[in-house]
């Protein structure tokens, strides 16, 4: 009999800004946002350019801390969290999958997996090779980023994002940088991911992609615009774009 999965990864923001720069050049990036997210939903966020769609992924996974408002993320409350601790929580709850890789070009795939665990301190070195069978590249542990396609880069940072075992998957235009095909490959993962229980937090402007989510967020002006519970989340294989 199978384990049952073990939902984890909410997030709870209440009232939270973020402003980028001072005086005349300030932009507010988020004005006042609340947001629920359950343990071990899968929430697509949309909106326009410049609507706030990353700072709000960044003050999730704590790359940057908010300037007002509380934000609990993994039942961890992280409001008031200096960089430090910020760094830890991120160690220990997130894993980021970004628009273009962002892999290192001297480490070979498999050891762009091992590094996080080397610099976290969290997960199992083991696991690296496991994990690149799992999104398809056995065959590829040994390639360098630049002897692999974008397809095969970005399957090697969800590796990468998954070997700490985080509660929370973030990832930004995971997509965007890549084909149809391919990019449906890449949702598979995601949405994988997310049926082991985790929460995976994905920003695109593809609103196609929106049919996957549990939850579908829109963002406008710094604001959330809606939140959109779908009861029936399509799978993948069934989505168009
Ligand atoms: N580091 C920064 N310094 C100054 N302004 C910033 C910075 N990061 C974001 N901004 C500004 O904050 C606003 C929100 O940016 P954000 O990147 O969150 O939007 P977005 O919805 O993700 O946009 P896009 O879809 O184009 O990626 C924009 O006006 C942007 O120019």
């Amino acid at each position: 009999m199978r384990a049952p999965v073990r939902r984890r990864g909410s997030v709870r923001l209440r009232g939270v800004d973020k402003t980028y720069g001072t005086a005349e050049a300030a932009v507010h990036a988020l004005r006042g946002v609340d947001l629920d997210i359950e343990p071990g939903e899968l929430v697509v966020v949309l909106g326009p350019s410049g609507s706030g769609k990353t700072t709000l992924l960044n003050l999730i996974g704590g790359i940057e801390a908010a300037d007002a408002g509380r934000l609990a993320v993994a039942e961890q409350d992280i409001s008031h969290s200096k960089p430090a601790s910020l760094t830890a929580f991120r160690r220990e709850h997130i894993g980021f999958v970004f628009q273009f890789f962002n892999l290192v070009p001297t480490l070979t795939a498999r050891e762009n997996v091992e590094v996080i665990v080397e610099l976290t301190g969290r997960g199992d070195r083991a696991r690296a090779t496991e994990l690149l069978e799992a999104v398809g590249l056995g065959d590829r542990t040994d390639h360098f980023p630049a002897q692999m396609s974008g397809g095969q880069q970005q399957r090697v940072a969800i590796a990468r994002a998954l070997v700490t075992d985080p509660d929370l998957l973030l990832a930004d235009e995971p997509t965007g940088a890549l084909d149809t095909a391919t990019g449906r490959r890449i949702l598979e993962l995601m949405q994988r991911s997310n049926r082991e229980g985790r929460t995976v937090l994905m920003v695109t402007h593809n609103a196609g992609i929106a049919a996957l989510a549990h939850r579908v967020v829109r963002m406008r002006d710094g604001r959330v615009e809606s939140v959109e519970r779908q009861a029936t989340p399509a799978d993948v294989s069934a989505v168009e774009w």
